[in-house]
C-alpha cells in the first residue's frame, strides 16, 4: 500500500466543495406558519423558558441539550502537527462532529478557543457547559490537557472527557487485549514500550496498568524517563524505570510498542529486537512512527496498526468517543469514570471477535476476520453504537456515575439499533 492514499488537492477539494467546511445546523421543528412562529420563538418560547428557569432539568425535556455534545480545543496538540492554533484546528474538530453525528446521532458542535492560558481556557468552557449534554476535549497539549480535564470534570456535572486521553487509552486497551490473543500472550506479562509521554501516552499507560499490565517504559522527546532525570513532570514520574536505560535497552524482548509522538521516533532497528510476534502500534497522526509495510518488511511476524483509515487496524479514538458519549449521556452519568472506559475497551474487543457482518466486508472490499490483520472493529460496524454505548451505559449505571434508575439494557440496546437505521 503507498504511503499516500489520497492526495493533497482532494483533501482541499473535499473540504471546499461543494459548500465550505463538513457542518451545518439543521431545524427539528417546522417554522412555517403563523403559528410555528408564535410557538418557536415569541410568545411560545418563553414557556419553556420560565419552566427551565423554574426546574433546570426541564433543559433536558425542551431543549437539544440532551443530545448536544461540544467538541472543543484550543488547537495546541493538534494530531501530531503541534501547537497550529485554534482556528487551524477546525477542520478536525468539524471531523469530530462529524463522526459524532454519523456515528452516534449525537448532535455537536465544534468549538475553537484562542487561549493557552489554563483558568481561560476552563472558565470559557465553563461558561458555555449549559448548552451541552457533555463535552469532548480534543487535541490540547500536555501537560495542561491534565489539568484542564480535571478542573473541568470537577466543576461541571455533565460527562466531560479528553478524547486524546482516554479515546485513545481505550482503543488501543482493546487492540492489545486481542493482540494478545492472537500471539497466545497474557496481559499481565507483557512488556510494554509507550513512545511519547504526553496525553495520549500517559492516559494510555495508566489504562494498560489497570488492565494489570505490570512492566511499561516511557519514552520522551529526552529518552527513556527513569528515576535519574530531574525534568520529569508529576505525570511522566508516573512512570519512571528505575534506573538508567538506554532507548535500544527498552525494545530489547519487548512484547508491544505503543507509538504516541510523531514520525521517526523508534526505529525498524528497534523493533528488530523486539520479541517474537511483536505488537508495534504506530499511532501518531497523520503520519505514524513508521508507516506499517516498513515495520512488516523487517519483522513480518509483527502484529500492526495505525491511527488512520488507509490501513488494516486503525487503532483510532473514533472507536470511542461517539460511543462512550451516547452510553454516558444516555443515562446521565456526571462522570466518565475507569469503569466505564475498561467496560468500553472489553466491549470493543469482543466485538473484534465476533463474526463480521457481509455489508463491512463488501465496504472494504475482502473477507474479514477476527486475526492479524483485523484486531479491532471497523469504524462503519452498525454495532458498535449498540454494543459499545450500552456497556458504557450499563457500566455507569453499576459504578454509580448515573443515578438512573431502572436501567433496562436489553431495552435500551434495540433504541440504540434504531439511531443508524
Ligand atoms: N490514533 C489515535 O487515536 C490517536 C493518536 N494520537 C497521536 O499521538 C501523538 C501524540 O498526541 P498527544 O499525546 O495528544 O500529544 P502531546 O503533545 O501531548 O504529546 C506528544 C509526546 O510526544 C513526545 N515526543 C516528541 N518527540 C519524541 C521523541 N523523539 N521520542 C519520544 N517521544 C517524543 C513528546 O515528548 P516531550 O514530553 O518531551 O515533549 C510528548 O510527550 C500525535 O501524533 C497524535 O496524532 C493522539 C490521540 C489519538
Ligand atoms: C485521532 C486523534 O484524535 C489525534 O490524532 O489527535
Ligand atoms: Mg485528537
Amino acid at each position: 500500500m503507498s504511503k499516500k492514499s489520497t492526495t493533497d488537492q482532494e483533501a482541499l477539494d473535499y473540504h471546499e466543495f461543494p459548500r465550505p467546511g463538513k457542518i451545518s445546523v439543521e431545524a427539528t421543528k417546522a417554522v412555517e406558519t403563523q403559528k410555528d412562529l408564535s410557538l418557536a420563538y415569541t410568545p411560545g418560547v418563553a414557556i419553556p423558558c420560565l419552566a427551565i428557569q423554574k426546574n433546570p432539568e426541564d433543559a433536558y425535556r425542551y431543549t437539544a441539550k440532551k443530545n448536544l455534545v461540544a467538541v472543543i480545543s484550543n488547537g495546541t496538540a493538534v494530531l501530531g502537527l503541534g501547537n497550529i492554533g485554534a482556528l487551524a484546528s477546525k477542520p478536525v474538530m468539524e471531523g469530530k462532529s462529524v463522526l459524532f453525528k454519523n456515528f452516534s446521532g449525537l448532535d455537536c458542535f465544534d468549538i475553537e478557543v484562542d487561549t493557552q492560558s489554563i483558568d481561560r481556557f476552563c472558565s470559557v468552557v465553563t461558561a458555555i457547559a449549559p448548552t451541552f449534554g457533555g463535552i469532548n476535549l480534543e487535541d490540547i497539549k500536555s501537560p495542561e490537557c491534565f489539568e484542564i480535564e480535571r478542573r473541568l470534570v470537577e466543576e461541571l456535572n455533565i460527562p466531560v472527557m479528553h478524547d486524546d486521553q482516554h479515546g485513545t487509552a481505550v482503543i488501543s486497551a482493546a487492540g492489545i487485549i486481542n493482540a494478545c490473543i492472537v500471539t497466545h500472550r497474557k496481559i499481565e506479562d507483557l512488556k510494554i514500550v509507550v513512545v511519547g509521554a504526553g496525553a495520549a501516552a500517559i492516559s494510555c499507560a495508566r489504562l494498560y496498568r489497570k488492565l494489570g499490565v505490570r512492566e511499561i517504559y516511557m519514552l520522551d522527546s529526552k529518552g527513556v524517563i527513569h528515576n535519574g532525570r530531574s525534568d520529569l513532570n508529576a505525570y511522566k514520574r508516573e512512570f519512571c524505570a528505575g534506573g538508567y536505560m538506554t532507548h535500544s535497552e527498552v525494545f530489547e524482548c519487548a512484547d508491544v510498542v505503543v507509538g504516541l509522538s510523531r514520525p521517526g521516533t523508534f526505529s525498524v532497528e528497534d523493533i528488530k529486537t523486539m520479541a517474537n510476534e511483536p505488537i508495534v502500534f504506530t499511532l501518531a497522526n497523520p503520519t505514524p512512527e513508521i508507516f506499517p509495510q516498513e515495520i512488516l518488511k523487517a519483522r513480518p511476524d509483527a502484529v500492526v496498526a495505525t491511527g488512520r483509515s488507509d490501513f488494516d487496524n486503525q487503532v483510532n479514538n473514533v472507536l470511542g468517543f461517539p460511543f462512550i458519549f451516547r452510553g454516558a449521556m444516555d443515562v446521565r452519568a456526571r462522570k466518565i469514570n475507569d469503569e466505564m472506559k475498561i467496560a468500553a475497551a472489553y466491549a470493543l474487543a469482543d466485538l473484534a471477535r465476533s463474526e463480521v457482518p457481509k455489508y463491512l466486508s463488501e465496504l472494504y472490499g475482502k473477507k474479514i476476520k477476527f486475526g492479524k490483520d483485523y484486531l479491532i472493529p471497523k469504524p462503519f460496524d452498525k454495532r458498535l453504537i449498540v454494543e459499545i454505548s450500552s456497556a458504557v451505559a450499563q457500566a455507569a449505571v453499576d459504578s454509580g456515575a448515573s443515578v438512573m434508575k431502572d436501567f433496562d439494557i436489553k431495552a435500551y440496546k434495540k433504541e440504540l439499533a434504531k439511531i443508524l437505521k
